[in-house]
């Protein structure tokens, strides 16, 4: 097992990746408050490992709630928020009971914002079970739902006390989510890591066969990161926002197309193309390096061409990002491999030029 850390003073959190980790209860026990926890999944991944760690945490002596929750994007919502709610209510769980995201980032950001808002804040540990969620999602404390104009655009920042990535689990991933998990992993190259983004232009195909070593190598590097990015800027003030990268063009993707249509890490892949595309329109990126960007996407077996929604349709959903400023949609764009940048600083022609796809 290898671990790493988040580093935000008291709210400090341990990040475990490794084999065989959901039926070690003693990773989870040291992070109770109370020997009582609520599991809250969803009916794919209850089937797979909810038992698993159910059992182990009950050999411990630990009181457990199981929230089966209905699967999907389509789900990240308030009516499926009030889910939890309920059954945590009708549990009778307190402050001290901490609740266990078991799934893909749609049940961690479902099951964090639940904690952050139920009795006004309660403890949640991370238990990612998609490449996704183990490479970007369970890590940061970003929670929230969706809403019918825009994606997560309901949230709180609330950090979990541990997280705990069983790469195991990515076995039953069918190779589709995997794919999608891999667009967040790329992303880290092309922001902040050209080492990193040369090193999955050799080991794709690797890392796509779920070679062992390779896959560790990716989630560890993924996670290193995200830690460090967060640890810098929690709150999304500045720095942070660079791991939106192809996200304002990607929820606006997702959205029109409807939650769930396109996933997640499909859209932030054609999103991403997006981006690059202005950028090389704006001078800021070689004809090379698009062509090694969409090669990386294409390698992983992800969409490159985003669908024609129209212009006027495009920017409407844009406006609606969490990173307008004074009406401005601000975008985060590359100066080359490793290096992004947030900006309102690019000529709005062009943007349009990008989103006559
Ligand atoms: N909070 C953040 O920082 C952050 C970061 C990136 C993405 N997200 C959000 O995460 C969501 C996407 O997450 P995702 O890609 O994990 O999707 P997901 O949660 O929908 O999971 C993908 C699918 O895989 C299934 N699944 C999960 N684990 C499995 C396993 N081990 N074996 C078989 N099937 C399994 C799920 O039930 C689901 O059908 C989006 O809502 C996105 O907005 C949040
Ligand atoms: O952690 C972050 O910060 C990210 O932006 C990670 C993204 O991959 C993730 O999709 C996030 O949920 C997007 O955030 P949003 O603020 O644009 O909703
Ligand atoms: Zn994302």
């Amino acid at each position: 097992m290898q671990t790493l850390k988040v580093e935000l003073a008291n709210r400090s959190y341990p990040i475990h990746i490794g084999r065989h980790l959901l039926s070690d209860a003693s990773l989870i026990l040291p992070h109770l408050k109370r020997k009582h926890v609520a599991i809250v999944t969803n009916t794919t991944v209850a089937p797979l490992y909810l038992d698993q760690l159910s059992s182990s945490l009950k050999a411990e002596g630990v009181t457990v709630i199981q929230i089966i929750l209905p699967d999907g994007e389509a789900y990240k919502n308030s009516e499926t928020l009030n889910i939890i709610y309920d059954a945590l209510l009708q549990n009778r769980c307190e402050r001290s009971t901490t609740l266990i995201a078991l799934g893909g980032g749609v049940i961690g950001d479902l099951t964090g914002y639940a904690a952050a808002t139920y009795l006004r804040g309660v403890p949640f540990i991370q238990v990612p079970t998609t490449l996704l969620s183990q490479v970007d999602s369970s890590v940061g404390g970003k929670t929230g739902i969706n809403h019918p104009l825009g994606k997560n655009m309901i949230g709180a920042f609330y950090q979990p006390q541990l997280v705990l990535a069983d790469i195991d689990t990515l076995q039953t991933l069918p190779p589709r989510e995997f794919s999608a998990g891999v667009a967040e992993v790329i992303k880290y190259g092309l922001i902040r890591d050209a080492d990193f983004f040369d090193w999955l232009e050799t080991n794709m195909t690797s890392l796509m066969q779920l070679d062992e070593q390779v896959l560790s190598y990716a989630i560890y590097h993924s996670c290193q990161n995200k830690a460090d990015v967060v640890a810098k800027d929690e709150h999304e003030q500045g720095e942070r926002a660079l791991l939106n990268l192809g996200h304002t063009f990607g929820h606006a993707i997702e959205n029109a197309m409807g939650y769930g249509v396109w996933l997640h890490g499909e859209a932030v892949a054609a999103g991403t193309v997006m981006a690059a595309d202005l950028s090389q329109r704006m001078g800021w990126l070689s004809d090379h390096d698009v062509t090694r960007i969409k090669s990386s996407f294409e390698g992983a077996n992800l969409p490159i061409k985003p669908p024609s929604l129209g212009v006027e349709k495009y920017l409407d959903l844009m406006s609606l990002d969490k990173k307008v400023e004074n009406g401005k949609i601000r975008l985060i764009l590359q100066q080359g491999i490793g290096k992004s940048v947030i900006t309102s600083d690019y000529d709005a022609e062009k943007l349009k030029e990008t989103l006559a796809v």
